[in-house]
């Protein structure tokens, strides 16, 4: 089945199927982004619910990472406004950000290959500097700081057998897992994954999508991801991006129903449905 076969032929909606009305807890207000000339985001707004997962969905060039970015101060946003739980960050930097509960997964390379897994959640949860990485024998980086958190995240990311391997040493699905962990480790309120399954065979995927999915009993999930199957699975609200703008915001069962998304996918094929 393609990518759009598997879009159309999604089973009814995920755990939740309404698009929640209360305060957000991150909130995405008519943000523009442009790198010289061109205009990657031009008027997003957005509306994350605490305790959701939210996904962003939307052709190759949509400008998702991009959004991304902005929403965790990996750029500067051009003009535009963003607010966590009330207070704006529209202009703080990234690590103020991460201070203030916002995590975004890294990508495999992030992980330090030669540490074990305990090693490198410990690390994270430290929130240490990669310079600073191989220090870890001294002071507060020492073997018995935060145990207990790291045994709750391996439990959660299946990664408990593998505590005491080396990063390298892991499965690629244990890697991506590993990545989500060391997001976690910072204990966030808000939690970006950018297309988390990438490169997963089913088992991997399936494993992920019921972890991704129990993140939201503690914190929200904000997912970039191309694989519609999970995106209709386990997202409580999809944003729909075409060229730069928000097309549109709904549970999975409207976004799935609108005329507007299966025009914008038509010319466009998603990437996805691995
Ligand atoms: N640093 C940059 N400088 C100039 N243009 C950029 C930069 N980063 C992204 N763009 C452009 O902004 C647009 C949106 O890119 P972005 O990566 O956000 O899209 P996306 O929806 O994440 O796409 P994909 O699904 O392919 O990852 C694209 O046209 C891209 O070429």
């Amino acid at each position: 089945m393609d990518a759009r076969e598997a879009f159309e032929n999604r089973q009814p909606d995920g755990p939740r199927n309404a698009v929640h009305a209360g305060r957000p807890l991150l909130l995405a207000d008519n943000v523009v982004k442009r790198y010289g000339k061109f205009q990657a985001l031009s008027g997003v707004s957005l509306s994350v619910q605490p305790n959701t997962v939210h996904s962003v969905i939307g052709p190759n060039g949509a400008g998702k990472t991009t959004l991304f970015h902005t929403l965790t101060g990996t750029v500067p946003l051009t003009s535009g406004a963003i607010h966590l739980d009330g207070r704006n960050i529209s202009h703080l930097p990234d690590h103020a950000r991460v201070q203030l509960g916002v995590a975004r997964s890294f990508q495999v390379t992030s992980l330090f290959p030669s540490l074990t897994v305990r090693e490198n959640l410990r690390l994270a949860a430290q929130g240490v500097a990669p310079r600073q990485a191989m220090r870890f024998w001294s002071g507060p980086l020492g073997r018995d700081a935060h145990g207990d958190l790291i045994g709750a995240i391996a439990e959660r990311l299946g990664l408990l057998r593998v505590l005491d391997r080396t990063s390298s040493q892991l499965s690629h699905g244990q890697q991506r897992r590993l990545e989500v962990g060391l997001a976690l480790a910072a204990r966030p309120k808000v939690i970006f994954l950018d297309e988390p399954t990438s490169g997963m065979g089913i088992d991997d995927i399936d494993s992920m999508k019921a972890i991704i999915a129990g993140l939201r009993s503690d914190l929200t999930v904000v997912l970039i991801e191309h694989n519609m199957g999970i995106v209709m699975d386990i997202s409580d609200t999809i944003t729909v991006m075409h060229l730069g703008k928000v097309l549109v915001e709904g549970t999975p069962r409207a976004v799935r129903q609108d005329e507007a998304v299966r025009r914008a996918y038509l010319g466009n094929m998603m990437t996805g449905g691995r």
